[in-house]
């Protein structure tokens, strides 16, 4: 007898109840993971799209932006899903027959339609912005640049998309929409890190745009433009420089050398060898350079090379106005410009031309750059055109030397990137599979995804929360158990006594 009691005293779990208590907690425990499982497995994730037109003064592209579908309240990532170059010239050059402006656009319309699945038509916005080239247009004939933009809509009308315009961008827009786009890529805004500026140059237009600690907004409102993105204030400053894209500068640096109306032009920033027939009436058909025509020039001129950086560099330093500052402090002609701070990201012809002249790596001092560029203008033309052509268009090649002097004479002599804030500069392309540029930024904008404060977050992410949960069940069914074997012996003594 008391050996049978001895034993119920000792192993007071082998009871019925103790057994049914425990299967249900280890039941209990079961379903708990695999609910925490079945939660947390990836599911087939829905995305919601945008689509931006990039009307620039040399190319229309088209680019689609995407983004989780459950997420558009301000927590997904948006990430370029596919880009379209469009083919031919960019819609101002057809003023002339601005049907085909409208025309050009249907193939990478087509694409579009394919890339974006077709139950999401109808809810995907659709945008064009064009930049320098229609602000040249509207300036020089304005009823054309209307009828461009009538042409272009219809096209756009027609398409399956939610169509919601197509402007021109103001130059403050087309900088601080780069900027956006730049410091989104980099998840700079969501964190509050110290911004990245952003260097663009065009075919018509450049921009530069930075945060300036300490800088009096008030000094040049209109280079001032103030956002508030996740709960932090930026006053970015901003410049767009008309008729500083590389284009349309080639144009100024020409109509500087043909001033007296020569029938041949010694070009230093064109190589040794280089010798071209071009005509005065399209050298000076752009309002960046038509009251500087020289009266009573014959129809043409030979542009001839010579291939000479340093001469090439004082045609560009012509360019600039260097005097001219009503403000504390001027980059050029005039433009107010606070002190540059912090890194540089630097795209589109920036980042062509510097990255053929594999001048990227910005470790290497100024000097050193300049050197090897100074190599690359006085290298023969015949020896540059059986090294590339084919690989690299003809007009491209011809002008590297001289875009390259430009970006150069650009960055150090205009913005004033001295030889230690040079290498602050990375000539960038793309941002985590996204092309850097104004489009992004825009696109953000006008659908609202950047929000002016911080979303309020939960303190833990579910699966934290989940596991947490789950810690604590078993800890406290461990505990019952402990319990249950301390308390029962006692209780079934007291049994076994009555
Ligand atoms: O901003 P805007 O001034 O309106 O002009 P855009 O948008 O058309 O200008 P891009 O950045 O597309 O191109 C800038 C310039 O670089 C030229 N470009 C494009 N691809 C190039 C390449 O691979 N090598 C050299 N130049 C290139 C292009 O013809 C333009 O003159
Ligand atoms: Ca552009």
């Amino acid at each position: 007898m008391s050996a049978q009691r001895e034993m119920k005293e000792k192993k007071p779990w082998h009871t019925p109840l103790t057994i049914i208590i425990t299967v249900i907690g280890v039941i209990a425990i079961v379903a708990l993971v695999t609910v925490a499982v079945l939660q947390n497995r990836p599911v087939p994730q829905k995305y919601k799209y945008g689509i931006v037109l990039d009307a620039g003064s040399s190319h229309t592209a088209l680019y689609i932006y995407e983004w989780p579908a459950e997420k558009d309240n301000n927590t997904g990532r948006v990430e370029q899903k596919h880009s379209c170059k469009v083919k031919g010239k960019g819609i101002s050059s057809y003023a002339a027959e601005p049907e085909k402006a409208g025309t050009s656009l249907i193939d990478c319309m087509r694409e579009a339609e394919l890339q974006v699945p077709t139950k999401r038509h109808r809810e995907t916005p659709l945008y064009l912005g064009a930049t320098a080239g229609m602000r040249l247009l509207k300036i020089e004939d304005s009823a054309a640049s209307d009828k461009v933009f009538q042409a272009v809509e219809q096209t756009l009308q027609r398409s399956p998309f939610y169509y919601q315009g197509a402007r021109i961008l103001t130059g403050q827009e087309e900088g601080a929409f780069g900027w956006v786009t730049v410091n989104y890529l980099d998840d700079r805004l969501k964190q509050g890190l110290e911004t990245t500026g952003a260097l663009d140059l065009g075919g018509a237009s450049t921009q530069i745009s930075f945060v300036s600690r300490n800088y009096d907004i008030s000094e040049s409102p209109s280079n001032s433009v103030t956002f508030r993105l996740y709960g932090n204030d930026y006053n970015l400053y901003t410049h767009s420089f008309l008729c500083y894209g590389k284009d349309q500068v080639l144009k100024k640096a020409l109509a500087h050398q043909t001033q007296s109306g020569p029938t041949k032009v010694q070009d230093p920033c064109f190589h040794p060898g280089y010798s071209v027939k071009r005509d005065y009436a399209s050298l000076y058909d752009s309002p960046c350079v038509s009251d500087m025509k020289p009266k009573g020039a014959p129809s043409e001129f030979t542009h001839i090379g010579e291939g000479n950086f340093s001469q090439c560099q004082e045609v560009v330093k012509s360019l600039f106005n260097f005097t001219a500052c009503t403000y504390s402090r001027c980059s050029f002609d005039g433009v107010f410009q606070p002190p540059l701070q912090g890194p540089f990201g630097a795209f589109s012809a920036y980042y062509f031309v510097m990255n053929f002249l594999n001048l990227t790596d910005t470790s290497f001092p100024l000097e050193t750059v300049k050197k090897n560029l100074a190599n690359y203008c006085a290298t023969p033309w015949n020896e540059l055109k059986q090294r590339h052509l084919g690989r690299v268009k003809e007009k491209y090649l011809a002008e590297y030397c001289f875009s390259g002097t430009y970006i150069l004479t650009l960055l150090t002599e205009g913005y004033n990137f001295t030889k230690e804030k040079f290498s602050d500069i990375k000539f960038i392309k793309e941002i985590k599979g996204s092309d850097a540029g104004w489009t992004l930024g825009y696109m953000l904008n006008l659908t609202n995804m950047i929000p002016a404060e911080a979303p309020d977050s939960p303190p833990l992410p579910h699966a934290g929360y989940v596991s947490i949960v789950t810690v604590i069940a078993i800890l406290l069914f461990i505990l019952l158990i402990l319990c249950l074997r301390s308390i029962w012996p006692r209780c079934s003594k007291q049994q076994q006594i009555v």
